[in-house]
């Protein structure tokens, strides 16, 4: 995105709407935020704009999707502009839309008729957290003296508070887990060098963020961080965008482009999904890494750029290379500096900070009234085996906000797929295998416990078998980490 690295260009707008008088209404939003905004650019039919998203920069586009045939189309439109935050906008509103334009690329959503205030409060919010304006320090001044930062629950920023929070870095990457505290660790110590990392994990799990961070921690964080998710774009047209082309180099080659390479020279380049790179142009991959030099297509002349590369997968990498459909020489080129993000499901500590943060998000994004989620929904939340990771996690606590309000999430706001496990039975944790690892206690036989001494036992029982985690033995026991407090508590009074 050309002026969303820090250097003050303005922002580049782009509107797609079949109708002219909607696109001029909707370009008056450049007027509405507070970033300085080039003249926006309006069409009317949608190969044109296709055409310049390939071609041009951009860092916001506004789309009708009616203009474009539905939300499906949306895709060919993000894979064009990939660093764009793309807004969404209908005359057919619904939940079931948003959603699924989100899917297909869309940052957010608006039903019309919306009000520019509330586009341009979209816009600021996407932007922001795309775009880390930032005074260049110095690398040592940049790193947060904590290394991890969850919003306290009962002190909630002010909306207007959150919509101006710019965060950077390992802010972003929330994590309190022992093992996201390890990722940070690895990302402070990797950030400083110039050596190659490889970040691997199942979808979801935050790759792009890390990659991220690692870029805002290093010196190179004045310069672009340039991201190419090989998944997205077609196989034979991943070469052109990491490397650029001549005009002419191929049919639809107007003019001469740099690629993604040239784009990150002084940044960083991250190459998500490698994996999905064909063997022929893996080669061509590992001669840019040997000797820091390539050719745009249909050129004879060698550009020399001096970009970090981090790429990911969420593939296991050995296994695609006994496979035959990676590179081995290539993996080990790469693979100078492995991070590992793991499941979430494996990082349960992580689930409520993480659900807390978007909760907070979303609540101030769609403006409602959300402090926290109630002893049921927070049980759930914590016993569901998120599948989809951080993304589904994002995306399920988004979608409740905008389909209800209240102080606090309840039980029957969850979506049917969080809420009927019975449903899914590899997506909870086998509670029962747990707690057969711990032996009851003996009784006295024929005393009758008192109900508190019993509940007592029963709530330490679940404390042993989850090795003390308080949310995964209140998740078991399907309460409360704060029931589970509060009883501590006033065992504490009993005993005193
Ligand atoms: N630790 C985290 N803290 C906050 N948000 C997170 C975290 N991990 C992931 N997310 C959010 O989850 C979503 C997915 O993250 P990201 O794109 O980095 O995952 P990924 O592993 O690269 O996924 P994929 O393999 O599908 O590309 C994003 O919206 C991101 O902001």
């Amino acid at each position: 995105m050309g002026s969303i690295e820090g250097n003050h260009l303005p922002v580049i707008v782009r509107v797609l709407d079949a109708s002219a008088s909607e696109a001029a209404r909707t370009s008056a939003v450049c007027a509405k935020i507070s970033a300085s905004c080039a003249d926006p650019i309006l069409y009317t039919d949608s190969a044109s704009c296709l055409q310049d998203l390939a071609d041009k920069s951009t860092d916001v586009l506004i789309i009708d999707l009616e203009t474009i045939g539905g939300d499906e189309a949306l895709e060919a439109y993000a894979v064009r502009c990939p660093k764009a935050v793309i807004i969404a906008v209908s005359a057919k509103g619904s939940v079931s839309r948003a959603v699924s334009a989100m899917r297909s690329g869309a940052h957010d959503f608006l039903t019309k008729p919306f009000s520019l205030d509330a586009l341009a409060t979209k816009i600021m919010f996407q932007l922001k957290q795309r775009r880390p304006v930032l005074a260049p320090a110095p690398v040592e001044a940049a790193l947060p003296k904590e290394p991890i930062r969850v919003p306290e629950r009962q002190a909630l920023k002010s909306r207007s508070e959150i919509s101006i929070v710019v965060q950077t870095g390992l802010d972003r990457l929330i994590g309190v887990s022992l093992q996201m505290r390890d990722v940070h660790d690895q990302i402070r110590r990797m950030a400083p060098s110039q050596a190659p990392v490889f970040i691997t994990g199942e979808s979801g799990t935050g790759k792009e963020l890390c990659a991220n961070a690692i870029h805002d921690l290093s010196d190179r964080h004045p310069n672009r961080f340039v991201t190419l998710n090989c998944a997205a774009i077609p196989r034979d047209l991943i070469e052109s965008e990491i490397f650029g082309y001549m005009r002419g180099a191929f049919t639809g080659a107007s003019e001469n482009r740099a690629g993604a390479a040239e784009q990150a020279d002084g940044g960083t380049l991250f190459l998500d999904e490698i994996g999905e790179m064909d063997l022929l142009l893996q080669s061509k991959l590992l001669r840019f890494l040997q000797t820091g030099s390539f050719q745009r297509l249909g050129d004879t002349q060698s550009r020399k750029v001096d970009a970090r590369i981090i790429c990911a997968t969420n593939r296991n990498p050995v296994a695609e290379i006994t496979a035959g459909r990676f590179r081995e020489d290539l993996y080990y080129r790469l693979h100078v500096l492995p991070v590992h993000l793991p499941p979430l499901r494996e990082r349960r500590d992580d689930i409520l900070p993480l659900a807390e943060t978007f909760l907070d998000r979303y609540s101030s994004e769609e403006r409602r009234n959300f402090k926290g989620f109630d002893a049921d929904a927070e049980t759930r939340i914590l016993s569901y085996g998120w599948p989809g990771n951080v993304r589904q996690l994002e995306n399920t606590i988004r979608q409740m906000v905008v389909m209800n309000d209240g102080a606090a999430v309840t039980y029957d706001m969850l979506p049917m797929v969080i809420r009927d496990q019975s449903s899914r039975p590899n997506a909870i944790i086998d509670l029962s295998r747990e707690r057969s690892r711990v032996s009851v206690p003996s009784r006295p036989f024929g005393s009758i416990e008192p109900l508190w001494a019993q509940e007592r036992r029963i709530i330490e029982d679940a404390l042993d078998a989850f090795d003390g985690n308080i949310a995964m033995a209140a998740a078991a026991l399907e309460i409360s980490p704060s029931t589970i407090y509060r009883k501590r508590q006033s065992w504490t009074a009993r005993s005193l």
